[in-house]
């Protein structure tokens, strides 16, 4: 709710109440050319902020993250708003739950912190298309991020939701939004079409009015292209970039006013099959203090980074695509599982010398728990739940349709034809042009073939009768969040070839996953007309209590492959124990039931299930394994853990 009107008061307080209290209208906050700096209600205000992003933290732990920032000496939580998390489908909105956006601007004003907000309608952020919505895609020509009539009238139609609703939280109308940001490094999008962020900044004025700050923010080599008069110009850069060349640059754009870095890395990203990322403390408390030796304001992102949960996770294209892991930890201030690190006692101690830190302790680590091993029981192979998975049924086209074409958004889509000729040698199967986006699963006669990756790994080979059932289970590993000039579509993106011939006449299935796993299991499948030794996309499951109180755990899989994970319906997201550097998915407590309930987990293995189905809850993180072994731990934490193999 928005900050509400003043009380009524007796007639008599008022007035004197109206002295002490400042009012909507006597609020403000604005830059301060003669003497570069902010000022908040008429006082110099330098901001020291972080960044949490609240569609990566369940809402009941909110208000633990935000209070651990405020008592790390933050004055401002910045956040980015994901159109995509809102807007499901065209005209469908979504505020409730976690995605409740003014639930949150509320935890933060009872936190004590200011808020900065960028709601794009470009994010980045390493989520699923950067934030825009997939269903823009349904028309194949739009031009993302450019004043493209299509894209526009999109924006407006959404913008024109959100911001009204955004307007009473402004800092000047009572509310606690100190600024707002205009796109997201537009000047490191090839388009550098000037007529959009145009089209933004009216847009954003017309609907917030003429006080908010509105800024834009990008890299030094970003600026001309990303920045707008009329807009404040700020920067973001790391520990190891050159801060005097770079504000140096940025003085170029803003001659007057305060300096800002927007975005200064804690840490880093992780993709999968990459090493885990890391900055150091030294590093980033050294170039924190030079920062605000200079009097800059600065937003750390990210201050606590939290977790791409289902499949919001987005994607990089560096000479190859490369999908962020399910773990958005960061290695910031904050852990994943909302603890307090060395490196946010460090930065407290530096902030402690340019203003006031609340006094007091930050809470300790969280109770974390061990449970298991489990072992998990063979639910079905995925095929033998298509009446379920695909409740609609198939659609059919000579050639294959992407997942946009046929409105699915996130997940998985089976696409599934019949060969026309024997196939009794082995035969190479591959898709032209890179065309799997992102990995198939290949399956004859429901028995597994192997795998197709983007990139990666372009063919494998098979044999099969006439008639036979060739299906390709296509799963969409996140769109592309940056770097990508062109739209990411998802699915078969060409028709596969079989030896010489181009494979036609197409049945796809969208499936609805989720709800399989939310609404029908536990259930035996219909019929197993597949093998029972298990291959390719099978589901898992068991259910299991909490013996005690519990606390926060984490999901190890030793010896798995590559698949998703439910626990009590929440699609807690991917998992790549093959491929690494993460191993192990965080659980946060308020997800499982409490002692004595059952709580259910359920596993779709996409490749092969160790010869154990076991998994484990460790009582911490594995983020680094950049050997890729499997080992069991033990249940005591203090004992070295046994290395089962090695991939
Ligand atoms: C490989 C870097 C991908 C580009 N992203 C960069 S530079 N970043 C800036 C971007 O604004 C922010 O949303 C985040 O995406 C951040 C990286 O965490």
């Amino acid at each position: 709710m928005a900050p509400k009107k003043p009380l009524c008061l007796p007639s008599l307080l008022l007035p004197l109440l109206t002295l002490l209290l400042p009012q909507a209208d006597t609020r403000s906050f604005v830059v301060d050319r003669d003497h570069n700096r902010f000022l908040l209600d008429g006082a110099p205000f330098r901001y020291v902020s972080g960044s949490l992003h609240y569609f990566r933290v369940p809402r009941v732990l909110w208000a633990d993250r935000l209070f651990k920032m405020r008592m790390s000496g933050l004055n401002v939580v910045q956040f980015y708003v994901p159109w995509n998390y809102h807007e499901p489908e065209p005209g469908v909105y979504n505020f409730n739950g976690s995605r409740d956006l003014f639930a949150f601007l509320q935890e933060a004003t009872l936190a004590n912190l200011l808020v900065i907000l960028r709601p794009g309608p470009y994010i980045c952020a390493e989520w699923e298309m950067g934030g825009l919505p997939a269903w823009l895609l349904r028309k194949p020509k739009i031009h993302l991020r450019t004043s493209d009539p299509d894209f526009l009238a999109a924006v407006d139609s959404w913008f024109k939701v959100l911001l009204p609703r955004i307007y009473p939280w402004l800092y000047h109308n009572g509310g606690n939004i100190i600024s707002i940001q205009v796109e997201n490094e537009y000047g490191s999008y090839r388009a550098c079409d000037v007529s959009y962020m145009r089209h933004l900044a009216g847009l954003f004025r017309s609907l917030l009015g003429d006080k908010i700050l509105l800024f834009t923010t990008d890299g030094p080599e970003g600026l001309k292209c990303g920045s707008l008069q009329g807009l404040y110009t700020t920067v973001d850069f790391g520990p190891a970039d050159n801060m005097t060349k770079i504000f140096g640059l940025l003085r170029k754009y803003e001659p007057r006013g305060p300096l800002v870095n927007s975005e200064y890395y804690t840490g880093w990203l992780d993709y999968w099959g990459q090493n885990h990322s890391t900055r150091s403390i030294p590093a980033v408390t050294k170039g924190l203090e030079k920062m605000l030796k200079l009097g800059a304001s600065v937003n750390m992102y990210m201050f606590h980074g939290g977790t791409n949960f289902g499949y919001w996770n987005g994607a990089d294209e560096k000479g190859r695509f490369l999908p962020i892991t399910t773990s958005y930890d960061y290695d910031a201030p904050i852990s994943e599982a909302g603890d307090p690190t060395p490196k946010l006692f460090a930065i407290r101690n530096v902030i402690s010398k340019f203003q006031e830190v609340p006094l007091g302790p930050l809470p300790t680590p969280s109770p974390k728990m061990t449970l298991g091993p489990l072992t998990l029981h063979l639910d079905g192979n995925l095929l033998d739940f298509l009446d379920f998975l695909c409740p609609q049924g198939p659609i059919h086209s000579v050639l294959p349709m992407t997942f946009e074409a046929v409105n699915q958004v996130h997940g998985y889509m089976l696409y599934r034809t019949y060969l026309t000729d024997t196939v009794s040698e082995p035969t190479q199967l591959w898709v032209p042009n890179n065309g799997v986006h992102d990995r198939a699963y290949v399956m004859v006669d429901g028995v597994f073939q192997g795998v197709l990756e983007r990139n990666m790994k372009h063919n494998l080979f098979l044999m099969g009768k006439i008639g036979a059932t060739l299906d390709v289970l296509l799963e969409n590993m996140g769109r592309l969040s940056f770097g990508s000039n062109s739209s990411d579509f998802k699915g078969l993106l060409q028709p596969p070839i079989l030896g010489q011939t181009v494979l036609t006449q197409w049945l796809m299935f969208p499936l609805k996953v989720d709800n399989l796993v939310k609404e029908w299991f536990p259930i035996q499948p219909l019929k197993s007309s597949h093998p029972q030794t298990p291959s390719g996309p099978t589901f898992y499951s068991t259910t299991f209590p909490i013996l005690n109180s519990g606390g926060d755990t984490f999901l190890f899989l030793p010896g798995w492959t590559k698949g998703q994970v439910w626990i009590n319906g929440f699609n807690l997201g991917r998992y790549w124990t093959k491929r690494g550097p993460q191993q192990t998915l965080y659980v946060p407590r308020p997800l499982l039931f409490p002692r004595g309930a059952h709580n259910r987990i359920t596993l779709l293995e996409l490749e092969n299930v160790p010869p154990q189905p076991q998994i484990q809850f460790l009582d911490r993180p594995i983020l680094n394994s950049t050997k890729h072994r499997t080992y069991i731990y033990s249940l005591s934490s203090a004992s070295e853990p046994m290395e089962l193999s090695g991939h």
